[in-house]
C-alpha cells in the first residue's frame, strides 16, 4: 500500500466547488441572440483518500463534462477544483505533472489508445517515463502487469494478439503503474459482456484496496456502481442531484431519475452478492 497522499484542508483529497460551464449553440438565424447550454451548474464534491465513488446519470446528464474539468481537460465558466491545497487548471504539460502523477484517467473505449505497433512494456513505461517517476522503470512494470493478474510473458507482446479482457487489464495497468493517488475512470467496462465486466470490476476493487487508491467510477449503469463503490453520486441536467452511501442509494433512491436508472439498471449478474466485498 502506498503511503497517504497529502490532502486539502478539509481532509478531501480532490474537491470541486462551485463548478459551472455553458456553451454557446449554434444558432440558424443570425437576428436571434445565441443561446447558452448549461453542462454544469454550481457543482461541488469531495472525494476523500482511497474511497471508491461512483458517479452515474443518464446519458447527456453532464459526466464526462465534470470529469474533464476534474481532470484539468477544460476549464469552467466558474468555480474552482483543488487538488492537495492546489488549483488545478489546465496548463502546460510540465506544470501539471505533479497533478498527473496524483490522478489517473481510464476513458472510455481505453484499448482504442494503445498502439498496436507498441509491446505491452513499451505501452506501460511510457507514462512512467513521461511523468518522471522515480523508480525502477522495469520493475514497475513487471510488478504492475502481476497486480492486474496478467503473466510477465505478455511484456513483448502488441496490443492485437491480446484478448479484450486482457487489453482493457493493460489499460488499466498503463494508469496504475504509476501508483497514483486517485483514478478516474469514464465507463471502463462499457461494450464489454457481463462476466468480462465483473472481471474487470473486480481488478480495480482490488487495486484500490492493495494501493490505498481512491477511484471515480463513471457509469450509466447502477450495477457496476453497487458492485464497486461504497458512495454514489448522481447527476442530473448538468447538476448533483444525490450523494449517498451505494447502499442507501440502492434501497431509498431520493431523486426520481435516480430511480429510473434503478429501473434499467443490468440484470441480476452484477447485483449477486449486492455490496458483499468480491
Ligand atoms: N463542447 C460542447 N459543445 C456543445 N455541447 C456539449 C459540449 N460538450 C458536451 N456537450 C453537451 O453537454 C451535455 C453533457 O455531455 P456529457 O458528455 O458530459 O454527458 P455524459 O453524462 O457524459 O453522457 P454519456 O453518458 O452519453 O457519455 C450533452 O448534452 C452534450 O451534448
Amino acid at each position: 500500500m502506498s503511503a497517504a497522499p497529502t490532502v486539502n484542508q478539509d481532509g478531501s483529497f480532490l474537491r470541486a466547488q462551485r463548478l459551472s460551464r455553458s456553451v454557446t449553440l449554434p444558432c440558424a438565424f443570425p437576428w436571434r441572440a445565441p443561446e447558452r447550454q448549461p453542462l454544469l451548474t454550481d457543482l461541488s464534491l469531495a472525494l476523500f483518500p482511497g474511497e471508491r465513488v461512483g458517479l452515474v446519470g443518464r446519458s447527456g446528464s453532464g459526466k464526462t463534462t465534470l470529469l474533464r474539468a476534474l481532470l484539468a481537460l477544460d476549464r469552467p465558466d466558474a468555480g474552482q477544483v483543488t487538488c492537495q491545497d492546489r488549483p488545478v487548471r489546465p496548463a502546460s504539460v510540465a506544470a501539471l505533472r505533479w497533478y498527473r502523477r496524483a490522478v489517473q484517467f481510464i476513458p472510455q473505449d481505453p484499448v482504442s489508445t494503445l498502439d498496436p505497433r507498441r509491446t505491452v512494456e513499451a505501452l506501460l513505461m511510457e507514462p512512467l517515463q513521461q511523468l518522471q517517476v522515480p523508480c525502477d522503470h522495469h520493475e514497475r512494470t513487471r510488478d504492475t502487469l502481476e497486480q492486474v493478474g496478467l503473466s510477465t510473458r505478455f511484456l513483448r507482446c502488441r496490443p492485437g494478439i491480446l484478448s479484450g479482457g486482457q487489453a482493457q487489464r493493460v489499460a488499466i495497468a498503463r494508469a496504475t503503474a504509476i501508483r497514483p493517488a486517485y483514478l478516474l475512470a469514464d465507463e471502463p467496462v462499457s461494450g464489454l459482456d457481463l462476466p468480462l465486466q465483473v472481471q474487470v470490476l473486480d481488478v480495480l476493487t482490488r487495486l484500490s484496496r492493495e494501493m490505498g487508491m481512491g477511484l471515480l467510477l463513471v457509469t450509466h449503469d447502477l450495477s457496476v456502481v453497487a458492485r464497486t463503490c461504497e458512495r454514489t453520486l448522481v447527476m442530473h441536467q448538468g447538476e448533483l442531484v444525490e450523494d449517498q452511501p451505494t447502499a442507501s442509494l440502492l434501497q431509498n433512491p431520493q431523486h426520481p431519475c435516480t430511480a429510473q436508472l434503478l429501473d434499467a439498471a443490468h440484470p441480476p449478474a452484477l447485483f449477486q452478492g449486492l455490496l458483499t466485498a468480491p
